[in-house]
């Protein structure tokens, strides 16, 4: 057995499966640049029979990703399968990951299949699988809660038949760590032809253990790890990368093994995924947390001020997080500023550099110095100003104290298919109206259930960012928007949730239409 751990990411598919995370084509092509500037070994981009979005999506990022493997999930039927064999069709690498559940209650309410169905469907999907790839997977949905001996049977079936990796998922986020090392010590043990494929753990966070679950997957033989950024996934999420990648090699004393993975480029990809999706990291989230490797109590910083070790077991600069201290101004260049943007896990490509250049300069006119998290802001805003399809094309707003003058927001909005539309909006505050404003042009009604505005960077010329929550008649929305301007700011990010709520009807429009 190697020591050796694939990283299996699945942001893509399972993370964006959690409601509040839907990615539009674009943003997902980023994310992927991302994951492969990480040199995760496997990019699950998409369930290829979903939408035609989602066809698309992974075709997209087969056709562009070059050194990872790119897969498409797919239930253990004709039509799924073939939809994921033609998406992944342009890729360097591709691989089709098919599954059908094996518990007893998966089996009895929601297959209504016996056993022997189950086997058969499963033996057929990767048959049929093998005819696009050679790099088949399979799982056992809901295996922790099959019965072992029939979950031998259906590996033995599906080795057989051409499976390459076979994966376990922990679908409910049940196990517990010893539970599941001994499932797999069992399955790596037990299983005719167990030697020839990849192990694989998929463990979801319910109980909060899914890192854990993992970590003891891989002490029973493991191989594989299925996991997103962030720990995004269905419901309570999956095994979060950046946890188990920094827990394998910061306890490289304990597990023994290697992943592939740049920890440089962690921070910068986790944060890129807060921008796109519109969901923060919680402070205190493990590694790219804002608190992560921050010290405020007195006994902790003369300790770290005596030897950073004696309250950090990880070197910040591991994950990416810079200790930089050069300063960027308006006197700097395309090479300092790409230099710094990777120091902090973006990679940019040249349009992309040119056009937070553009920015960087003019935000370096505006601001004495320019810090690390306005890099960040500008690199982030990047990201999600592409997603439109409405920006801000002019802004204006009065106020005052004088109790006769009404607040008044005039806002101008561009859509991307060539409509301008303005409207003048007065309410009680200046916020309100540009808020109000904006819910007219686009006739998109909203609720304003949580608004804060943070300084993201040092001096009185700040970045500002404003995080949105608002509620429309279905679901809760974020929106973010960074800016020096705390209104723009506040602007751009309720246009972000709006832009969220169309981009998101065109996709189900386009499902609905396909059927
Ligand atoms: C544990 C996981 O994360 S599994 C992945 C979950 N992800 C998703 O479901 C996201 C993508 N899903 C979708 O877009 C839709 O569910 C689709 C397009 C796949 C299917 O839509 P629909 O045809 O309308 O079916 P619906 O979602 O209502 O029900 C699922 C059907 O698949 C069947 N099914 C479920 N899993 C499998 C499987 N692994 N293999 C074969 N059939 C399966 C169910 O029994 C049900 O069949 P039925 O329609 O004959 O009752
Ligand atoms: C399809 C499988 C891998 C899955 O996502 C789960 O069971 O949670």
């Amino acid at each position: 057995m190697t020591n050796f751990v694939k990283i299996f990411d699945t942001t893509l598919r399972d993370g964006e499966q959690a409601p509040g995370f839907s990615m539009s084509s674009g943003q997902k092509l980023a994310m992927a640049e991302a994951l492969e500037g990480l040199r995760v070994d496997v990019i699950e981009a998409g369930f290829a029979a979903a939408s035609p979005g989602d066809f698309e999506g992974i075709r997209a990022i087969a056709e562009m990703v070059k050194d990872v493997t790119v897969c498409s999930l797919a239930r253990c039927n004709d039509g799924d399968i073939r939809a994921s064999g033609e998406a992944i069709k342009p890729a360097k690498h591709g691989r089709i990951h098919t599954f059908i559940a094996t518990s007893p209650l998966h089996r009895e309410f929601k297959l209504k299949m016996d056993k022997d169905e189950i086997v058969r469907r499963a033996v057929a999907g990767v048959e049929l699988a093998r005819q696009y790839t050679d790099d088949v997977e399979f799982s056992c949905e809901d295996a922790i809660r099959t019965e072992r001996d029939y979950m031998k049977r259906v590996c033995e079936a599906v080795i057989r038949a051409g499976a390459t990796t076979i994966n376990m998922p922990d679908t409910v986020g049940y196990t517990t760590p010893e539970e599941i090392e001994d499932l797999f010590r069992f399955l790596t043990t037990e299983v005719d032809g167990a030697d020839g494929v990849t192990w694989s753990a998929h463990c979801h966070d319910d109980l909060g253990l899914a890192v854990a679950n993992s970590l003891a997957a891989i002490r029973g033989g493991a191989r594989q790890v299925e996991c997103a950024l962030n720990g995004i996934g269905e419901r309570a999420g999956n095994c979060a990368l950046e946890e188990v990648v920094m827990a394998l090699r910061t306890r490289k004393d304990f597990f023994g093994m290697d992943t592939n993975i740049r920890t440089e480029g962690l921070y910068g990809a986790s944060k890129l995924l807060a921008a796109i999706t519109g969901n923060a990291v919680p402070r205190n989230k493990a590694i790219v947390g804002k608190n992560a490797f921050a010290h405020e109590s007195g006994i902790h910083q003369h300790g770290v001020l005596a030897n950073r070790e004696t309250y950090e077991i990880m070197k910040p600069e591991h994950v990416g997080v810079s200790t930089d201290n050069l300063v960027l101004g308006k006197h700097s260049g395309r090479a300092a500023l790409r230099n710094r943007a990777e120091k902090l896990g973006f990679t940019l490509s040249d349009n992309q550099l040119q056009s937070v250049f553009v920015s960087f300069k003019e935000l370096a006119d505006a601001k004495k110095e320019v810090f690390d998290s306005d890099i960040e802001a500008l690199v982030l805003g990047e990201a999600v100003g592409q997603a439109g399809p409405w920006e801000i094309e002019s802004l204006y707003v009065s106020a005052g104290s004088d109790e006769n003058r009404i607040p008044k927001a005039t806002v101008s909005l561009r859509h991307e298919d060539g409509r301008t539309q303005q409207h003048v909006s007065e309410m009680l505050g200046p916020m309100n109206a540009v808020f109000d404003a904006i819910s007219q042009i686009t006739d998109t009604p909203m609720e304003l259930e949580h608004y804060s505005v943070n300084s993201v960077s040092g001096g009185e010329d700040a970045m500002a960012e404003a995080t949105v929550r608002v509620a429309t008649e279905f679901e809760s929305y974020q929106g973010r928007g960074a800016s020096t301007d705390t209104v723009l700011a506040s602007a751009l990010a309720w246009l972000d949730v709006i832009n969220r709520i169309e981009r998101r009807a065109v996709r189900t429009g386009s499902i609905a239409a396909q059927h």
